[in-house]
């Protein structure tokens, strides 16, 4: 599945657990040898009760991630199709989200507020999140923030102009973020709409990011850049809308597509020895 070309290899292993080697992730993941995919994402029983659903989410490079919403998108729309059901709560390393469906493949999510302290990101040390002294040509002065997964945003002039896989990476593994970050570059077009590209961890440049967009809009509410509780973000892959409700918390709304559906083949079933698991 993709949400506006951000791609998913998604499994579900609730019938029978899949718990996947760091060596079969990169592989499913691969796009020459493999199926392909900006992340492997595993649906299993929920472990939380009043849940409908856990979700573990897989970077390319075999470590796991906490958040990724654009993900969250596909399963909730897939556990609702299965379900019949209009809404459900997942479960996620990142936090419990809560997933609707407005309109054929429009699905909103609605997470909880967004953490802002130095340890919550996590940085090494502690600092001020609205502006890190960090710098890595034109990128500069990024504001941090959770969305359960680590986020720096920067704002610049013209983010077309910028090279992204050029200039992110110093940023994306600068010794203050132990976790690494997801590095959103972000122009603001209008006080309602930006314009991101985001430098996803462990280093790939995705068409879309749904973390990202939520962290772009609050980094630019909190900066003072806008005041807008309901911003348009366009990506490379199209629009996301997010919205910032009274309480602190987000709504995040756009599509989730299926490309195709199978059966894993067994070679990428790989049995190999286990990745450590992020507990949450
Ligand atoms: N594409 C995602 C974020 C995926 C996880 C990220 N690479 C990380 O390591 O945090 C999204 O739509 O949120």
């Amino acid at each position: 599945m993709h949400g506006l070309g951000n791609d998913f290899v998604i499994v579900d292993g609730r019938a029978q657990p899949f718990r996947p080697s760091a060596d079969a992730i990169r592989l499913i993941c691969d796009r020459h040898v493999g199926i392909g995919g900006d992340q492997l994402l595993v649906i299993e029983e929920p472990s939380v009760p009043q849940t409908h659903g856990r979700m573990r989410i897989y970077n390319v490079d075999g470590t796991e991630a906490e958040t990724c919403l654009n993900a969250t998108r596909c399963v909730v729309r897939l556990l609702i199709d299965e379900s019949g059901r209009d809404s459900l709560l997942l479960e996620t390393l990142g936090g419990l989200v809560e997933g609707s469906r407005c309109s054929g493949e429009r699905i909103a999510l609605r997470l909880e507020a967004p953490r802002w302290e130095w340890d919550a990101i996590p940085l090494a040390a502690p600092r001020d999140t609205l502006k890190l002294d960090l710098a890595s040509g034109p990128l500069h002065w990024p504001t941090a923030v959770s969305l359960g997964n680590p986020h720096l945003v920067c704002f610049v002039e013209s983010r077309d102009a910028v090279d992204v896989p050029r200039w992110a990476p110093a940023l994306q593994n600068d010794p203050l973020l132990p976790e690494g970050a997801n590095v959103g570059v972000a122009e603001l077009v209008a006080p309602d709409r930006l314009r991101l590209v985001v430098w996803e961890r462990p280093g790939i440049l995705t068409r879309a990011c749904g973390s990202g967009a939520c962290a772009a809009v609050l980094a630019a509410r909190r900066r003072g850049l806008t005041s807008e509780r309901r911003v348009t973000v366009e990506m490379p892959g199209g629009l996301l809308e997010v919205a910032v409700r009274e309480d602190g918390g987000l709504v995040l709304t756009g599509p989730a597509a299926v490309a195709f559906a199978g059966q894993l083949p067994e070679h990428l079933q790989d049995t190999g020895p286990k990745m450590k698991e992020r507990q949450p």
